[in-house]
């Protein structure tokens, strides 16, 4: 699913990222643990493929880091960052029928993805007009549409309730059945039990597994 040689990346002429090797398997659900401004979310960025190395090698999908083959597996990866991916002034359904639509799927898979997380009742309410976690979880409503096949979570657990943790994870859990693979930055003690394994980002320079590697 991801394999990263020697990967190094600069963000505005900073050094980020150093010398990264790291390899994500197949049905394979990883956590990402570090210290603020470690590397985390550029890491993200990169296993997104919306960010290429300035030297290494990594494929991800099948795909090579930094090459036009990156935009043909751009579909199958989701990316839920700190905010919610959705059009303020449009409403829940509007926009969840916006993004079925660009990946070809048809009005009711939205509006199933809606109900899933619990979002029907508020399907008429513009995005801007709807409390933060709510926008959250129709981002995760997103995901489900999207099925993909690299999941990539930055902290998504942050602000959200029990349940709303619980969608999270059944997320994570249903890519990895799917033969997929999920990578989840976290500061959450209960990464380790949502996860196969936890790493760690040290000043972007290594990646180390924890002494605490968890097991789902
Ligand atoms: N636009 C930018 N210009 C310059 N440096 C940047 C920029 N964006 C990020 N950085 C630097 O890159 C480093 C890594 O940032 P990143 O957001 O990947 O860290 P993080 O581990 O996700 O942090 P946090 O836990 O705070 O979200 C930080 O030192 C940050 O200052």
């Amino acid at each position: 699913m991801v394999s990263l040689r020697a990967v190094s990346v600069d963000v505005e002429r900073t050094p980020v990222l150093r010398q990264l090797d790291w390899d994500v398997a197949a049905g394979e659900a990883v956590g990402v643990l570090g210290a603020n401004g470690s590397g985390k979310s550029t890491l993200l960025s990169v296993l997104a493929t919306l960010r290429t190395p300035c030297s290494g090698t990594g494929t991800v999908l099948g795909a090579r880091l930094g090459t036009s083959a990156c935009a043909a597996v751009r579909p199958r990866i989701a990316l839920v960052g700190h905010s919610p991916a959705l059009y303020p002034q449009l409403t829940l359904e509007e926009n969840l029928r916006f993004f079925a639509r660009l990946l070809g799927r048809a009005d009711c898979a939205s509006d199933a993805a809606l109900e899933a997380v619990g979002l029907a009742g508020a399907c008429r309410r513009r995005a801007e007009e709807c409390s933060q976690g709510m926008q959250r979880r129709a981002d995760l409503a997103r995901v489900m549409l999207v099925e993909p096949q690299l999941l990539l979570l930055d902290e998504v657990h942050t602000g959200l309730d029990q349940e709303s943790v619980g969608l999270v994870d059944e997320l994570i859990a249903q890519v990895c059945q799917r033969g997929g693979a999920a990578v989840v930055v976290s500061h959450e003690q209960r990464l380790a039990s949502v996860t196969d394994r936890v790493v760690r980002i040290v000043q972007g320079r290594v990646i180390v597994p924890t002494e605490r590697e968890g097991s789902r």
